[in-house]
This record gives structure tokens, sequence and C-alpha cells, in this order.
């Protein structure tokens, strides 16, 4: 929390105000049962009208001034509040912009929203009453107490029995609340994540009929955080009635005691109403302090899960200084890379190593988890080689800035992404600058014209959220084609033309051809088809380099290669390619 509190630093001057303020308004409240006594003591009891009406007056400006200070302190206060959250959420956002995949993957995207939303909406709402309470409390704790003893000592011995019995009840509610706000977070988090793979996998989960099942895993989560925050609100709610009971025991042994006093003359009416009204002021003072007690914890774990975000260091940084590129471009090189995930025991890529040229098409063929995905991950960076080294135009990807990089590679994933916006604003994407001409050049080469010429408007028709209006090989192409617009060094392509017919994949293959270049070209492929005219392939198997060379040469030099050849093509389209 103290970390957070840092946060608070931009706002000095306005919290500086927010404590005058709210000082003002704890002033003006000590003042107003002094004010009354008064009242009651000359005027009432003295029959003096002219002094009621002047002392009744003085009050009403007193209470009006503690009202306007209450209401400036609440609005500055909230203004602050929701400042440093707005920041937080800034700066949660851009460090985990900053996040390669293994942070992701650590703390998770479910919790990450968490963390953005309700963990920083809880820091806020202790914020405003932290401000607000911090000066308010104490002043009217000691002021109370001083203007009670000035009123009366006698009666100061009743203090002395309720204040350390109200200290023992809220200390016993905090410590059972504090662990059930902690452990609500936390199922919060696990309600997000339910709720997340259900939206997400809503097609799956019908498909699969899975429905009911769904709807008890999002019932049992549901019900696991109402349950802890309805045993916590049922903690707290036990709070007041035990406050009005020890509030109203002590009105009664006030008006008790200072009724015997006021009958031996030993004390006046006004200041027996004085009393009781201080020592509400005093005990509301430390209710503040225990309720702030126990909201800090819940706000202390929040801040603890936001902090975990600002502190993790992504472990893909860029380099301090950068090695002069030796002005090659569309060379990819792999030497001797192993790469293991975290808390894996078996590597995922073992000793890899090959090179990619400018204007050669490398295709990598395996089965499914054999590495292939991780193999390209490693050329943008999304993860960093465990052992050995990858070089991008003979210069270690680790000594390039991230942006620079990944400026020289155009990326298409495994599974399409688009974003909600027109097919212009998709295609230009990663350059924001291109031209009409590019747009349609890209789109063309992609083979989506003919599908994008028959929408309704053509290429501003608009992609719903997460590419929901276009079919699987739709959004392959469009994802293909926001990739050629960038026209980059190095492409990387995976398995990006499964979800296309094989004619589809022969012509975008030949378009293709012609439009690299000079750049480097990886492509992923299951068919066998799609790889074999490359320039040389690269057979995974186990994450492990098991082959390498044309498709000829690894039909005569590679078994596993054989074999997926074998699966795919009959005999005799095998000789007729040998
Ligand atoms: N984020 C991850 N964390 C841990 N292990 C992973 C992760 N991603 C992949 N793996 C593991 O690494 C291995 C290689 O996976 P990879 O995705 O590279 O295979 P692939 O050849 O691309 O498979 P496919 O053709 O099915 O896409 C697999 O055993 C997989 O379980």
């Amino acid at each position: 929390m103290f970390k957070i509190l840092k946060n608070l630093k931009p706002f000095s001057t306005m919290i500086f105000f927010i404590l005058l303020f709210i000082f003002g308004q704890a002033m003006a409240e000590l003042a107003l049962p002094t004010l009354m006594s008064d009242v009651v003591n000359n005027g009432m009891m003295q029959g003096d009208t002219g002094y009621i009406l002047t002392y009744g007056g003085y009050m009403l400006l007193v209470a009006l001034g503690s009202s306007l200070c209450s209401i400036i302190g609440a609005f500055f206060s909230a203004k602050v509040a929701l400042g440093v959250g707005k920041n937080l959420r800034d700066m949660v956002f851009t460090r985990v912009e900053n996040y390669s995949l293994h942070e992701f993957d650590k703390l998770g995207t479910a919790s990450l929203i968490t963390r953005t939303t309700n963990d920083i909406v809880q820091i806020q709402t202790v914020l405003v009453m932290m401000l607000r309470f911090m000066i308010y409390a104490p002043v009217m704790c000691i002021g109370g107490i001083v203007m009670a003893v000035s009123r009366d000592k006698g009666l100061t011995v009743i203090l002395l029995v309720v204040i350390p019995v109200l200290l023992a009840f809220m200390g016993a509610v905090s410590l059972a609340v504090m662990p059930l706000f902690k452990s609500m977070q936390k199922k919060l988090d696990r309600l997000n994540m339910v709720l997340r793979e259900n939206l997400t996998g809503i097609r799956v989960i019908r498909a699969f009929n899975k429905l009911n099942h769904e709807h008890n895993r999002f019932k049992d989560a549901n019900g696991d955080l109402t349950n802890t925050a309805i045993k916590a609100n049922q903690t707290m709610a036990v709070i007041q009635p035990v406050m009005m009971l020890l509030l109203n025991v002590t009105s009664i042994a006030i008006t008790w005691f200072g009724g015997w006093r006021i009958a031996q003359n030993n004390m006046q009416i006004g200041d027996m109403m004085a009393f009781i009204q201080y020592a509400m002021q005093i005990m509301f003072s430390f209710v503040m302090v225990a309720v702030m007690f126990v909201m800090i914890p819940r706000a202390q774990a929040s801040a603890e899960r936001v902090n975990e975000v600002l502190e993790m260091e992504p472990e893909i940084l860029d380099p301090e200084e950068r090695r002069p590129s030796g002005g090659k471009t569309g060379f990819v090189a792999f030497e001797n890379v192993s790469f293991y995930y975290p808390g894996a025991e078996q590597p995922a890529l073992s000793n890899i190593t090959f090179e990619a040229g400018p204007g050669e098409v490398t295709a990598i063929i395996g089965g499914t988890g054999s590495g292939k995905s991780t193999l390209i991950n490693m050329i943008p960076r999304f993860y960093d080689a465990s052992q050995g080294a990858v070089f991008v135009d003979s210069i270690n990807v680790k000594d390039f800035s991230q942006e620079e990089l990944r400026n020289k590679i155009g990326f298409v994933p495994q599974s399409a992404v688009l974003f909600s916006g027109s097919i212009t604003e998709n295609l230009s994407y990663g350059k924001m600058n291109a031209t009409e001409e590019e747009i349609c050049h890209a789109a063309e080469i992609a083979q989506a014209s003919d599908f994008i010429a028959d929408m309704p408007d053509g290429f501003d028709t608009i992609i719903a959220q997460g590419g929901t209006n276009v079919s699987g090989g739709q959004k392959q192409r469009l994802s293909i084609a926001r990739a050629l617009v960038r026209k980059p060094e190095i492409y990387i392509f995976d398995d990006s033309f499964s979800a296309l017919d094989f004619k589809t994949d022969a012509k975008l293959r030949a378009a293709l051809k012609n439009e690299t270049g000079n750049a480097a070209v990886i492509i992923v492929a299951q068919r066998v088809s799609t790889v074999m005219d490359a320039d040389q392939i690269l057979v995974l198997d186990d994450g492990e380099l098991v082959g390498m060379g044309t498709h000829k040469e690894l039909l005569q030099s590679c078994q596993v290669y054989r074999e997926i050849v074998s699966s795919q093509l009959s005999e005799e389209e095998m000789n007729t390619y040998e």
C-alpha cells in the first residue's frame, strides 16, 4: 500500500487543501456542541430570546461552514482518488504492454483484467476514505476529549469504560473480516476466468452440449465469491447495531450521571447535552479508524496484486546499446537453439541450427506439438532462447530493440486475429500510412479481393469484434494481407494456409513468390503440398531437427518426412513428385 501511496505525489497541493478543508469541518463540528450548550445555559435557562437568536445564528453559520468544507473536501478527495486510479491503470497497461509471453503465462489474462479494474477500484475507495478520515478522525477524537473534559471532568469516567469496550469490539471484527476480504479478490479472479473462458469458447461449449456443465462451473465460482462476500458483510453488519447499542448505553449513562450531578448543582443542563455530543463524536472517530483498519487490508491485498504487475520485470528487454546493422537484409539463422517453457522438464526445442536467406522459402513441417510454433516465436523474440542464439541479418535478436526487430517481420499467427473496425483499418494495421493501392495489392496477393468485393461495403465493411463475421479461411487471408502490406524483410506464416482449400493455397503461394522478392519466407505447415516447393524444408520431431533439405532430398534421407508424406499423398503422387 505504501508503494501505491507514492502515486499521491503529483496531487500533493490538492491533498494539502483537502486536509485543510477537512480540518475546518472537524473544528466546526467540535464548536457546535459548545455553542448549543451556551444557548441552553445562557439563553433558554435565563429566558434570553436575544441570546438564543444570536447564538442560534452563529450555530447556523458554523453548520453551513462545516457542510461547505465537507463538500469541498469530498469533491477533492474523489478527484485525487480517481486521478490516482487513472494513473495506476495507465501504468499497469503500459507495463503489461511490455510483458513477454512468459509474464502473461504467469499472471493469466483474467487476473490481469481484475487487477486493472476491480483491484484499482478497491484502492480508489480506500484512498477516498483515507484522505477524509486521516485528519478528521484524530482531530475529532483529541478535540472531542479536550472539549468533553472542559465541559465536565467527572463524566469522563464513562468514556474510560466505553472506549476500551469499543476498541476490543472493533479489533475482533477487523480480525474476523480481514482474511475474508483478502480471499474475495482471489475468488473474483476465478469468476473472471470462468466468465472469460465461457464467453470466448461459447461455440465449443454449445457444440459439445456443455452449457449445463459450464453453467454449474460458473455457479460454483459465483456462489463461492458470494458466500465469502456475504460472510464478510455479515460480520461488518454487526458493527452498526453494536455501535448503536454502545452509543445509546453511553447516552443513558451520561444522562443518568449527568442528571445526578445537575441535581446536586455540580453541572448545567447545556454542558451535559454537549458532553453527550462530544462522547458520540469521540466514539465515531474510533469507529472511523476501525473501519479504516478493516478496509485497508482489503485495499492492501489489491495493492499487492497491482504492485506485482508493476514490479514484474519483463524477461525480454531492449538492449542498452545496439550493434550497428551490417546492411544485410532477409537473413535468419538459428545456432544451437534450445528452449524450455518455464517449469517444463523436456525442452520444446533442442539444438536447432539452420539458416534462411533472402529470396528463399524455408518451410517447417512436423507433427502437432513438435515445436514449430515455438521455433518461429523466437524470431520476433516472443520468447528468448534458453541456450544458443537466434540471428536476424547476422545480428543477435537480443541486440535489436524489439520495435526495430519486429518492424523487419511480417508475422501471420496460427490463429488469425482481427480487430473490430473496417477491412482497410485491419489491413493497414502494420503500416498506418499504407495507400489504397498497397492495400488492394496485398488483398489481391492474399486471394482476398474476390470475397472483399462481394461484401456489402467492400474494403469499408466492418469486421465484428473477434472477426466473427468472416469465415476462418477469409480471416486467414486478411491476416496474410495485413502482413503483406508491411512489405517486411522476413515473412513468417504460422500454419496460415491451413484453412484454405488446396486451389486457393496453391494460388496464394504462387502469387506470394513474386511478391516476397528478396525477403526470407518462413512457412510452418502441416500439409506436404504446401511445403513441397520450398527451397529448404526443416523437419521437426519432438523439438528436434531430424531433417533438412529439399523435398526430394528429404524423401531419400529422412524417415520422419517420408512418413508424413506417405500419410498424406498416395503412392502414385509420391512417385510423381520423386
Ligand atoms: N505457453 C506454453 N507453455 C508451456 N508449454 C508450451 C506452451 N506452448 C507450447 N508448449 C509445449 O511446447 C511443445 C511445442 O509446442 P508448439 O506449439 O511449438 O508445437 P507445434 O509444432 O506448433 O504444434 P501445432 O502444429 O499443433 O501448432 C508442445 O509440447 C506444447 O505442449
